[in-house]
């Protein structure tokens, strides 16, 4: 008999999801899917829906991993949403399959779930493409990703400095107030972003906001925001100077603006490197093009 559904909040799956349990996860999970081996996962680049009518999409992601027998996919909407819209950016909810079966074995509120997942993958490339003596971490953008970020890009690494650009500067200082630790709230992305060894974009933009000449020879850029095709958070000059590191080469190439629109080779996947497939490089200008994958894992 099927067993009986469950329903997991958004403050169970806060108290029950840990950064230290996420990381190596997810490390395990990006390795994985880098090695396309259709034995171990299945996991097609997400397919979206456009919701024209709210200038948002759904997206649909599904993931199989054969040996854990994890069957599960996430929902997403997301939204472009106008400067002074009190409506979320982004919802979503992830839904646990029997795979014999095919019933739904749990429904999961998939916010605090995708707030951290991105977070953990961005610091996982933050481990591996900072610069070795990274003092000064700048966010731009102060919404929900920028929160998960500072938490755990904090916790994981020591930074002399953090600072925080919004387009608005009310967000920035109530981000600043709502961090555990101080932050120096900049009145321009050039600002913030000047003489910073890890930069990580989480911004609603659709045209650049961060460019190339502003950023450190060496930096790292973790790029989370612009996960349409037309749509940028770093320019040009930018992409083509980084060597450049993503999630998923075929998730890039269909959905990475950044990626499409510069005309850059992706360098590597996360994956790569942490299968010793590609190596990574720390010493040059680095961009991770994030676009979210599902990495799903049983917690113990
Ligand atoms: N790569 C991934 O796996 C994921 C990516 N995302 C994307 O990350 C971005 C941030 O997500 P959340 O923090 O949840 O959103 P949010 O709405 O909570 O925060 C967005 C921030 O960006 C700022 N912003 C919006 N438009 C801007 C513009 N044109 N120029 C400069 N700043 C602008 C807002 O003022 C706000 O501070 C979104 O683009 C979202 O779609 C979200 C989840 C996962
Ligand atoms: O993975 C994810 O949840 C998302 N990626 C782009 C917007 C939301």
């Amino acid at each position: 008999m099927a067993e009986q559904m469950v329903i997991i909040g958004n403050h169970e799956v806060q108290v029950l999801l840990h950064y230290k349990d996420l990381i190596p996860r997810l490390e395990v999970a990006l390795g994985k899917f880098s090695k396309r081996d259709s034995a171990e996962i299945i996991q097609p680049v997400r397919s979206t829906v456009p919701l024209q009518r709210y200038n948002g999409f759904l997206g649909l992601m599904p993931a199989y991993l054969v040996h854990e027998d994890i069957l599960c996919t996430k929902m997403v909407c997301f939204y472009k949403r106008d400067s002074g819209s009190t409506l979320p950016s982004t919802q979503s909810t992830v839904l646990l399959f029997d795979p014999e079966h095919g019933n739904v074995k749990a429904v999961m509120d998939g916010e605090v779930i995708t707030a951290k997942r991105t977070a953990a993958v961005s610091a996982i490339s933050a481990k591996l493409l900072m610069p070795a003596r990274a003092e000064v971490f700048t966010i731009l953008g102060a919404g929900q990703q920028a929160l998960s970020h500072y938490i755990v890009f904090t916790e994981t690494f020591s930074f002399k400095e953090v600072r925080v650009w919004s387009r608005r500067r009310e967000s920035s200082e109530r981000f600043a107030q709502a961090a555990h630790g101080p932050v120096r709230v900049c009145g321009s992305a050039e600002e913030a972003v000047n003489g910073a060894d890890v930069i990580v974009t989480v911004t609603g933009a659709s045209e650049p906001v961060l460019f190339g000449q502003w950023v450190k020879p060496g930096a790292h850029v973790a790029a989370v925001g612009a996960c349409r095709p037309d749509w940028r958070e770093l320019d040009d000059v930018l992409m083509r100077e980084a060597e450049v590191y993503v999630d998923s080469r075929e998730g890039a190439g269909a959905e990475a603006g950044d990626v499409i629109l510069s005309g850059v080779q992706v360098y590597a996947e996360l994956g790569e490197v942490l299968n010793g497939t590609r190596s990574a490089h720390r010493e040059k200008t680095t961009v991770f093009k994030s676009l979210g994958t599902v990495s799903y894992f049983r917690h113990q």
